[in-house]
């Protein structure tokens, strides 16, 4: 499914946080989202959620302009994994992972063993089955952020946003779960302060004070001019030995 915005602008107390991005993200790419902290990537990926209204311009999938949409339709299509998301409920890890599948259950298509596979799968996919019977309270934050990744993919989305999904990932989980959600046939967006991970998306954009002020290749829009002008950042480019790839390597510009 393709996901475009279009003309979204968004403001706080008349303070715009948000201006004019126009975006369109083809079906089953993996879009990185780069920027400095406060450059406004929860603030837009929140937007393509649906979960705040643009103060102008609109968001669409395919042809479907979001706003027209109820918030159980747009649960249908598209899952998002917050930063801080939590809960104070006793809810075991399987119990989180089930509520992926709530979009989906009526009184005519309950809860069935096909419910009960898929949040398998999803735990399994995330390394969590093991954990399937903890309790969510008792969990670390890795654990906690695998379970809710597990939670948006039970949901089975068209279009998968994620915001920040590795930050409290030990190396090993990181990369499997970037390799996961590359791997996977659905349109992803996903932000990322590893800018080296970034490199391994289809396409990236940069948020910078609200706007959207680039966006292609990850070679092309990773320069070393735009990480000193947009992230402060002196970079080294390196070639691996071992598999040619370039490496940044980033030094303090000041
Ligand atoms: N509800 C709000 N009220 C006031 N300001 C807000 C609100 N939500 C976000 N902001 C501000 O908007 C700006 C963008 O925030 P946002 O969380 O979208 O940035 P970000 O790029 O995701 O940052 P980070 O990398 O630190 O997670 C920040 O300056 C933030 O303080």
């Amino acid at each position: 499914m393709r996901l475009s915005a279009e003309g979204l602008t968004w403001a706080v107390h008349g303070t715009p946080l948000l201006v004019d991005v126009n975006l369109t993200i083809e079906p089953g790419q993996t879009f990185g989202l780069v920027g400095p902290n406060g450059s406004g990537k929860t603030s837009l990926l929140r937007l393509l959620a649906g979960l705040n209204k643009p103060k102008a311009g609109r968001v669409l999938m395919d042809s479907q302009p979001l706003h027209t949409l109820k918030q159980r339709a747009i649960a249908q299509s598209i899952a998002l994994v917050e930063q801080q998301a939590d809960t104070t409920d006793r809810i075991t890890v399987g119990q989180v992972v089930s509520l992926g599948r709530t979009p989906f259950l009526t009184a005519l298509r309950p809860w069935s063993s096909n419910d009960d596979a898929i949040v398998a799968k999803a735990l399994f996919d995330v390394d969590m089955a093991h954990m399937a019977d903890r309790l969510w309270h008792t969990l670390s934050g890795g654990e906690r952020q695998r379970v809710h990744i597990a939670r948006a993919l039970a949901q089975q989305p068209k279009i998968l946003l994620l915001d920040e999904p590795t930050n409290h990932l030990d190396i090993r989980h990181q990369l499997s779960i970037l390799e996961l959600v590359r791997q996977l046939p659905i349109t992803v967006i996903i932000s990322l302060h590893d800018l080296n991970q970034a490199m391994e998306c289809d396409r990236i954009g940069v948020m910078d004070r609200g706007r959207l002020i680039d966006s292609g290749h990850p070679e092309d829009v990773l320069t070393a001019s735009r990480l000193q002008q947009t992230f402060g950042v002196y970079t080294h480019v390196i070639d691996d030995p071992v598999d040619g790839k370039q490496v940044m390597r980033f030094r303090s510009a000041v």
